[in-house]
């Protein structure tokens, strides 16, 4: 018998739209070294900074919106976790890398249940140090602080995985048969740095435009080489050519360089090219959050509609889509250990 327990992950969010409750959340969050990789005083400097006028408008942002129940993301991620309750013969609790439930109360919770074994579930497709690393970073953290003994056993990004990307394809059929001119997909953005620094050939990532295509093991780690995979894996799936999809990268913030090409750029260029009506899917977030709802679903619609757009269609993400549960499911009982 198993003694496996499942740590479901995701990023987290405020606690509440209250002006203090953002600036702690993103206090928390942009001081994480994986996040914001600068020496100590050089983080705290910039992220002081931020944390002037960031606050603020995070926090209208997120007012905008917010759930009765509470942050989309964190409602999402709780209907998961029942979801996953239901299918599951094993102990299954939620955490948030930032914010609450931290991943501190989630392991003590899965230990109290007499697990042997966390499978870190987190929910990223796609690798980043920032989400990836940082994530199995303070498992082992909370691990050690408490001295328990428990193996990990993390999840790979499973950006390639057919049975996520037939569960992702199935999701955004209604939305697909609506009818539509062009289908952009939009990730989160990164720093370019911080693709260079986990790219293990030392020369490969960034060096030339079409590095993404050309095959390499720089890609076991390449954030903007596995967003490629999963929009070209979905358009040959769904049968479209490419002049009829493109990708792009949001949410970028400060002043560094991050992967090109940007969402708010490509929303303008689609329109000036007479895209009229335009799908968005954003498979870097598997559940619906500020990113997808505020950033694309209202000021980029806003925006792609200024530029002479007719009409911006969000796809919703995952969430607790039917087959996207089967497979969380399926991954949970069937995951070799210590993978
Ligand atoms: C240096 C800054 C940031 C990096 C690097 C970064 C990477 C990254 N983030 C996600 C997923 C999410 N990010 C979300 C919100 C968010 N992200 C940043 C900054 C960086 N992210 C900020 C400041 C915020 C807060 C909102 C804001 O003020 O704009 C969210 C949504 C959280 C929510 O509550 O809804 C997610 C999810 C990924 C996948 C990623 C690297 C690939
Ligand atoms: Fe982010
Ligand atoms: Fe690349």
């Amino acid at each position: 018998m198993s003694d496996r327990g499942v740590l479901l992950l995701n990023l987290g969010s405020p606690a509440s739209t209250e002006v203090a409750d953002v600036r702690r959340y993103l206090n928390q969050f942009l001081m994480d070294p994986c996040v914001v990789d600068l020496p100590w005083p050089a983080r705290r400097l910039l992220v002081s900074l931020i944390l002037l006028r960031r606050p603020r408008e995070s926090a209208a942002a997120y007012a905008s919106i917010w759930w009765q129940e509470g942050s989309p993301l964190v409602v999402i991620s709780r209907r998961v976790r029942d979801q996953l309750r239901a299918r599951l013969d094993m102990p299954v609790e939620l955490a948030m890398r930032y914010g609450e439930p931290s991943v501190e109360q989630g392991i003590l919770a899965l230990a109290e249940q007499g697990v042997g074994e966390i499978l870190l579930m987190h929910q990223y497709p796609q690798f980043a140090d920032s989400t990836i690393t940082t994530s199995i970073r303070e498992a082992q953290r909370v691990i050690a602080k408490h001295g328990l003994k428990i193996r990990v056993t993390v999840l790979p990004a499973f950006h390639d995985r057919a049975d996520y990307l037939d569960a992702l394809v199935a999701s955004a059929q209604p939305h697909l048969q609506h009818g539509f001119d062009h289908l952009l997909f939009s990730y989160h953005g990164l720093p370019e740095r911080h693709l260079r620094k986990v790219d293990p050939t030392g020369g490969h990532c960034l060096a030339t435009a079409d590095c993404c295509e050309r095959p390499s093991p720089a890609h076991a780690t390449c954030y903007r080489a596995q967003c490629s995979g999963v929009s070209r894996a979905f358009a040959e799936r769904v049968g479209l050519q490419p002049s009829q999809w493109s990708m792009a990268f949001q949410s970028r913030l400060g002043r560094d360089k991050w992967i090109e090409p940007y969402t708010e750029a490509t929303l303008d260029e689609l329109a000036a090219r007479g895209v009229k009506r335009l799908l968005v899917m954003c498979p870097a977030f598997t559940a619906d959050c500020i990113e997808t709802l505020e950033e694309i679903g209202d000021r980029g619609r806003e925006q792609f509609l200024a530029a002479g757009g007719e009409e911006l269609v969000l796809v919703p993400c995952l969430n607790d889509y039917p087959q996207w549960m089967d497979t969380l499911a399926n991954w949970a009982r069937n995951e070799p250990v210590g993978a």
